[in-house]
């Protein structure tokens, strides 16, 4: 019986073929993927820095985003078991930690009364899901992917109270690199036979690369809702870097100053 550390001791096996590139990695693009994808997770706390400017610490979201990044790596390495596991239950301990400091109040269920009870709602919920995590790990993945429509719903329910035109901007360049990710994901899961034929089986590669630009969207995004909820006299700016006409760009959010109280 292979251990759960064992190479392709996992119970899913993306579309790339295993080890043509490499006698150490398994799946070689999706692995070199995995770094672009770990690097755009680094510079998504960067848009951390202005709370942080204003008297707040996200060490817990900067960590777990991190880990998701390497645990992403060493799976595709491996495709081990325990690296599947790994990268699921870090993206489901990065989401928890994201909900349980930037869910806006204004959404909480009626029976919590303040973000301590929320905490622990996470807390538990993310205990439960992570013990359930170990029956049907391949499962876990599309559970993962859902979560996204909530988030969306959740961007729909701002934007209706928003006019910042910014704002619909950021906001529709995250859906738009979503779209592309879970069709990317989809189409390695579903269409592997059709991707073979043609020698392309790169989709899941891809989808790390398209999932990471839209977590660069959410962030600022996020940050900027917070901020409104959060911090009322102070005016968040969503804006782009190095300037709004480039090609490319990395969106970030800053502060304006405090609104005086005299
Ligand atoms: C101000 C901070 C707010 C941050 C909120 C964002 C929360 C980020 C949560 C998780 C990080 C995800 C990192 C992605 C790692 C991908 C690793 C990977 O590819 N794993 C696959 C196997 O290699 C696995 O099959 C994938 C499973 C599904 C992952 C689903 C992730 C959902 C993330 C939601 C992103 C929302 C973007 C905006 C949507 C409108
Ligand atoms: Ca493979
Ligand atoms: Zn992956």
């Amino acid at each position: 019986m292979p251990s759960i550390f064992s190479y392709q001791s996992a119970e899913v096996d993306w579309c790339e073929g295993n080890f043509e590139h490499s006698t150490v990695i398994a799946e070689y693009y999706n692995t070199v993927n995995g770094t672009t994808l770990f690097s755009l997770l680094l510079l998504t706390p960067l848009n951390f820095l202005v709370l942080e400017g204003a008297g707040r610490s996200f060490a817990d979201t900067k960590l777990s985003l991190l880990l998701a990044g390497i645990f992403s790596m060493y799976f595709h390495m491996t495709l081990s078991y325990v690296g599947q596991l790994l990268d699921e239950l870090s993206i489901l301990w990065t989401l928890a930690v994201a909900y349980s400091f930037w869910y806006p109040r204004v959404y909480f269920p009626r029976c919590i009364k303040s973000r301590k009870h929320f905490f622990w709602l996470s807390g538990v919920t993310t205990v439960i899901s992570t013990l359930m995590s170990f029956i049907k790990p391949a499962f876990n993945a599309y559970v993962l992917n859902c979560i996204a429509f909530h988030l969306l719903y959740l961007t729909w329910c701002e934007l209706k109270k928003c006019n910042d035109k910014r704002v619909h901007r950021m906001a529709a360049a995250m859906v738009v690199w979503w779209v592309l990710a879970i069709s990317s994901w989809i189409s390695d899961r579903w269409l592997c036979g059709l991707w073979q034929a043609i020698n392309f089986p790169y989709f899941h590669s891809f989808w790390h690369v398209l999932i990471a630009m839209s977590l660069l969207y959410c962030c600022p995004l996020v940050i900027y809702f917070d901020v409104n909820y959060e911090m009322p006299s102070f005016k968040p700016k969503l804006g782009y870097w190095p300037s709004d006409s480039w090609p490319v760009v990395v969106p970030y959010v800053a502060l304006e100053e405090p609104h005086k109280q005299c």
